[in-house]
């Protein structure tokens, strides 16, 4: 499976800020609930899968990319990373198991406190993406990684991503009522919602 964007520019923008903004819990709730659930069958599935970052990646976005089992973006001026406390938010725990995971305890506790975008050379330096090509050459690259990896056989390889994730996985399905719960609370905070208010004002004053 290739995650791509249809839209240029944009890998994945993350989530849905609107959503987290002015919403009311039982709604926060919801959303949080079908993001849970996408993540668990994206990072625990037994597919190969694959981000073409084709641009921009912050938060869910990074969170998208780093699920996947290998990663290629294109160069030049799009950012990846886990910005979440720029917008005055904090990366839930299971976005820090996967970046643990994916760059190790020293990077992820500075890229997580920082809210750090990377270049691609960046990412690809602290192993946040595994290779950088020109746009154009994102796809065919992720295509022929995709043939490397269907050579494996199937069954052996299923076995070992499952154990490698079971861990991380197993953590956030324990919890995720509790998980659901927090969100809605944190994101219904005063001084979460004026950073959040902030933040989508910077994002449109940007646009002026
Ligand atoms: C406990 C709490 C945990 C919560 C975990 C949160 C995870 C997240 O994913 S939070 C979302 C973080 N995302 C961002 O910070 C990205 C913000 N967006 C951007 O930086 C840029 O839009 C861009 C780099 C992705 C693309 O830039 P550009 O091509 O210049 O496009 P525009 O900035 O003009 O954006 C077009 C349009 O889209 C709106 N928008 C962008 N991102 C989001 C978003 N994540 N949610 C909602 N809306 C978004 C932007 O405001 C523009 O809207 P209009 O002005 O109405 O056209």
């Amino acid at each position: 499976m290739v995650l791509a964007s249809a839209a240029p520019g944009i890998f994945s923008a993350g989530l849905d800020i609107l959503e987290m903004y002015q919403s009311t819990p039982e709604r926060c709730v919801a959303f949080w609930r079908a993001l849970q659930d996408a993540w668990l069958n994206l990072y625990g599935s037994r597919l190969i899968t694959m981000a073409a970052i084709e641009g921009h990646s912050p938060a869910g976005g990074c969170l998208l990319a780093m699920s996947c089992d290998y990663r290629v973006m294109a160069e030049g001026k799009f950012q990846i990373g886990l910005n979440e406390t720029k917008l005055g938010i904090v990366a839930p725990f299971w976005f820090t198991d996967v970046m643990l995971n994916t760059i190790g305890h020293r990077e992820t506790e500075k890229a997580l406190q920082l809210g750090a975008l990377y270049s691609a050379q960046q990412a690809l330096s602290i192993g946040l993406v595994d290779k950088v090509v020109p746009l154009a050459e994102v796809m065919p690259t992720v295509e022929g990684e995709l043939k490397n990896w269907l050579q494996i056989p199937a069954a052996a390889r299923v076995i070992t991503k499952t154990s490698m994730r079971k861990a991380v996985l197993d953590r956030l399905r324990s919890q995720k009522e509790k998980d659901a719960q927090f969100f809605a609370d944190f994101i219904n905070r005063d001084s979460v919602q004026k950073s959040l208010g902030m933040y989508i004002a910077s994002l449109q004053k940007k646009k002026n």
